[in-house]
């Protein structure tokens, strides 16, 4: 398979630096992901949750589910359930990323998008319960959708990077200070893609 590398997705900036963002593809083969995704496509206990958005309720335009070792439950990240406790796919999967970003995770945030209707709206992960430099690793199964990060200060300064069936993107240092992200809705027609956030919740 083609090695798309994140520095050939810019667009008129130069890359960011690796100790920002380090995207690396094929962390499982495709057949391996395949079926990571389809059982926990199956498996997840998801959930359409209901978010304030400028005082208005809006349900999330995409399901989510929590994971996670009991003492990780922080009400504001997480609203009122506590973190369902960890399954062997998730916990294969926490086994293969965690020597790569080289820290322990409690807890993993999943997020299911059904179709191109489905999305992230920009924003950055600063919940206090994460500390103020996260690192967050990203595993992404399923439809190529692209990762959009713009400078917070100038949102002119923007990036794209094609998340691949498979890989792996660590999001650390300042990266949640100075840069937001997002998954836009798409109007050409998308299938299902599934991504795991595991996050050190204190
Ligand atoms: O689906 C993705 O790739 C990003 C999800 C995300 O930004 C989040 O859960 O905070
Ligand atoms: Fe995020």
């Amino acid at each position: 398979m083609e090695q798309l590398s994140f520095f050939k997705e810019e667009g008129h900036t130069p890359g960011l630096p690796v100790s920002l963002l380090d995207y690396r593809p094929e962390l499982f083969g495709a057949a391996e992901g395949g079926a990571l995704m389809e059982r926990l496509i199956k498996e997840s206990a998801w959930k359409q949750r209901i978010v304030k958005m400028y005082d208005k309720e809006v349900v999330t335009p995409r399901l989510t589910a929590w994971y996670g070792d009991p003492e990780a439950y922080n009400y504001t990240v997480q609203g009122k359930s506590a973190p369902l406790p960890w399954t062997d796919d998730l916990l294969l999967i926490r086994e293969k990323v965690e020597p790569i970003a080289g820290i322990s995770f409690n807890s993993v945030l999943l997020n299911y998008y059904r179709d191109g209707n489905d999305s992230v709206a920009w924003h950055s992960d600063n919940e206090k319960a994460l500390g103020t430099h996260p690192v967050i690793a990203s595993v992404t199964f399923g439809q190529v959708r692209n990762f959009d990060i713009r400078n917070k200060a100038d949102h002119g300064l923007k990036y794209s990077i094609r998340l691949e069936h498979g890989s792996l993107m660590i999001m650390k240092g300042d990266l949640q200070v100075n840069w937001d992200h997002r998954i836009a809705k798409s109007v050409r027609p998308m299938k299902e893609r599934l991504n795991l956030t595991f996050r050190v919740v204190i």
